[in-house]
């Protein structure tokens, strides 16, 4: 066939003759033909098997011996998930097996061992399967195991309805009902040994359930579970701290959960995933489902249950993916202060020196915001474990608010949402799939989960030395803290303690009061041992490997809400890199009145007003009466603290208490 000079084919009519046509028929392409008979064929070529994960060991070198190990190994991973998956109560079921129900039959055209592997099922042993069987035995449940981020986005956009890509190739989802979690909804089971270890009572998080009822709520989720035709099972670590790791396995319905997990769990490599084995706690997310209000203990359709004897979690009622991430903060809040770790809310960055910084405070305050510093190695931004041979992050990704966010005060997270990225209940344009980040029309708490390695100077493994600094974040919408105070040891605890921020409750319509929250360890909501454990822990720790700590007020100057301005970003930061770069060690002091904080009298590439709070306040009455009224709140806070001794030392307590306001 002859070429133009433009490279395309003429097109030749009317029975040109060529050598070419042997039977008259014209063919308009040059290629090979694809070697497949049907479409079928041809869509089974595109998709190549992944290479079995069992490596072919010595001694098992014949081919034959490699693939019968691979399917014991899957055998043996089906087993442990329907032993997961089983009723407490009926003796068969349920009848796992492997793949995605949609893909029933395909794997028999790329000549795959079996294309219906061999089913699962699970048996009690010593009783008759025959009695108190369901339905639900008779079918298969599909397992979707370790699913990688493609396919999660594949199940995403074809089942679950507010999937999208975005313009970036984040996946936007929605969480339903729920846009943040439910601590009233949040229980623990009390039996003999946790009524002894945990923290019960007033201002604890830990709200009790029986043994008995978990396990109806835990039959519940499960029979929910089951009911489906798939369910996605992850295998992760928590923990980058190999010798204190701990074998999570979440169980849930949706691919958004699935993915979320993935990003925010640390990855297991294929080598590991093989000797994963039996897990050490497991979340069964059945968060579509309601809990049954006729249920003891029930106060809503939502219940997010912990059994630590059962190492188990249950969610009913919430999709809120957090749910998960803190719930398993939570238990890590009660089984590393067991191993002398010291668990921590904060995000937590290294210097080029190998200076270590934690960054404490409630949400919303800047843990993430701080922590992602494009001048140093970011080992995570919200969960961490301070051990004897220094820090560790928890997690394997961060979980950034995205409220407001621009590509010019927070180039890093805003590069980190991109293809594999979890973005909850954000708004965006429904043809450019532009996503409108100031958009609060589903809620104000929109959010990005991604992996740490989609920060650029993220430290891998996340792990580094002891902190040198121990920075408290408050956002304090009072406006009356210092934009940064040099602690002494009985002042950071004293604010450990109260863990104190104000944030503005509706930013919507009109000038709202600020309210102030105080949370014990800038974490009352997770920590399940009474804060003055791990006060006492923090100040040891401090004191033995000599970190400082640092008040950062990431609030209001110039007056209160409605009146001032939230301390703009670049000077935070600015502050911020002068405790990194220890200017501030050496820098001049003065004191404060009522608070007593020790603030610096000036900052490189701050302006020297704003460090003292009150000269940024027009109406100088107005900022004596807010800043009693704040004292005053921390006080009342602090009393029920009073008669707690911290560490073994009751004189360690009067000093913390004196380290607090004073009028
Ligand atoms: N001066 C400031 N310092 C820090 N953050 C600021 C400042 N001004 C505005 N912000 C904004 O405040 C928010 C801080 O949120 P961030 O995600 O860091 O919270 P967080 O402490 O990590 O909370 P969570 O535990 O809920 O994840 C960001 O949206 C950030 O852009
Ligand atoms: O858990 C969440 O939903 C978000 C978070 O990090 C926090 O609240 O501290
Ligand atoms: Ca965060
Ligand atoms: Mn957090």
């Amino acid at each position: 066939m002859a070429s133009t000079p433009n490279g395309l084919a003429r097109i030749e009519t009317h029975g040109a003759k060529t050598k070419k046509h042997e039977n008259g028929i014209c063919h308009d392409d040059s290629s090979a033909p694809v070697r497949a008979q049907t479409i079928d064929e041809l869509h089974s070529l595109q998709r190549k098997r992944s290479a079995p994960t069992t490596p072919i060991k010595d001694g098992a070198s014949s081919p034959f011996a490699a693939a019968l190990s691979e399917e014991e190994r899957q055998r043996q991973q089906l087993q442990s998930i329907s032993a997961s998956l089983a009723s407490l109560t009926r003796e068969t079921g349920p009848k796992v097996v492997r793949g995605d129900p949609a893909r029933k039959g395909e794997a028999a055209a790329k000549g795959a061992p079996s294309p219906h592997p061999q089913p699962v099922h699970h048996h009690h042993p010593h009783v008759t399967p025959t009695i108190a069987v369901s339905d639900s035995s008779l079918k298969f449940t599909h397992v979707l195991y370790n699913l990688s981020p493609a396919e999660l986005y594949e199940q995403a956009i074809k089942y679950e309805k507010g999937s999208f890509i975005t313009s970036t190739g984040a996946l936007a989802t929605l969480s339903g009902a729920k846009t943040g979690r439910s601590p009233r909804d949040k229980r623990i089971v009390k039996d003999e040994a946790s009524a002894q270890e945990l923290w019960w009572g007033k201002g604890s998080p830990n709200i009790e359930m029986d043994e008995h009822t978990f396990l109806t709520n835990r039959e519940r989720a499960v029979d929910y579970l089951n009911s489906l035709d798939k369910v996605f099972v992850n295998d992760q670590f928590l923990n980058w701290d190999t010798e204190n790791r701990i074998k999570v396995r979440i169980i849930s319905a949706r691919a958004y959960h699935s993915l979320f997990m993935h990003n925010m769990c640390i990855r297991p490599t294929e080598e590991e995933l093989e000797e994963f084995g039996t897990p050490d706690f497991t979340i069964y997310n059945a968060g579509q489902f309601p809990c049954n209000r006729y249920t003891h203990y029930m106060t809503s359709s939502t219940s997010v249950d912990i059994n630590l004897a059962r190492r188990e979690m249950v969610i009913l009622g919430t999709q809120y993916a957090g749910e998960m991430k803190k719930g398993l903060f939570g238990v890590m809040h009660y089984l590393m202060p067991r191993r002398g770790i010291l668990s921590l809310h904060s995000g937590c960055n290294m210097g080029k020196q190998g200076d270590v910084a934690l960054f404490f405070g409630l949400s919303g305050t800047g843990k993430t915001t701080l922590s992602t510093d494009h001048n140093r190695l970011l080992i995570g931004d919200d969960e961490h474990c301070w051990s004897d041979t220094g820090v560790s992050n928890i997690e394997g990704g961060c979980y950034a608010k995205c409220i407001d966010l621009s590509q010019e005060k927070e180039p890093d997270i805003c590069n980190a949402i991109k293809f594999g990225t979890v973005l909850e209940n954000v708004v965006f344009d429904e043809h450019t799939r532009e996503v409108d980040y100031t958009d609060k029309s589903v809620t104000e708490n929109t959010r990005a989960a991604y992996p740490i390695e989609y920060i650029p100077n993220a430290k891998i493994p996340c792990v580094g030395p002891h902190p040198k600094n121990v920075i408290l974040l408050a956002c304090d919408a009072f406006g009356v803290l210092p934009p940064v105070s040099k602690l002494n040891l009985p002042q950071t605890m004293y604010h450990f303690i109260s863990g104190y921020t104000a944030l503005v409750a509706g930013t919507e319509d009109g000038i709202k009061e600020p309210q102030a929250t105080f949370s014990a360890c800038f974490g009352a909501a997770f920590i399940m041992l009474h804060p003055t454990k791990y006060a006492a822990m923090l100040a040891e720790k401090m004191q033995k490997y000599g970190a400082t700590g640092w008040l950062v007020n990431t609030g209001w100057s110039g007056g209160r809400y409605g009146v001032g301005k939230r301390i703009r970003l670049p000077y935070t930061r600015k502050i911020i890199d002068a405790i990194h770069s220890g200017e501030l060690l050496t820098a001049n002091y003065k004191k404060t009145e009522v608070f007593g904080l020790e603030i610096p009298t000036e900052i490189d590439g701050v302006p020297s007003e704003i460090l003292d709070p009150i000269n940024t306040w027009t109406d100088k009455g107005a900022y004596k009466e807010t800043l009693l009224k704040l004292a005053g709140l921390f006080k009342k806070n602090f009393e029920v603290f009073a008669n707690y001794k911290i560490g073994g030392d009751s004189s360690l307590t009067d000093k913390i208490l004196a380290a607090g306001p004073n009028f």
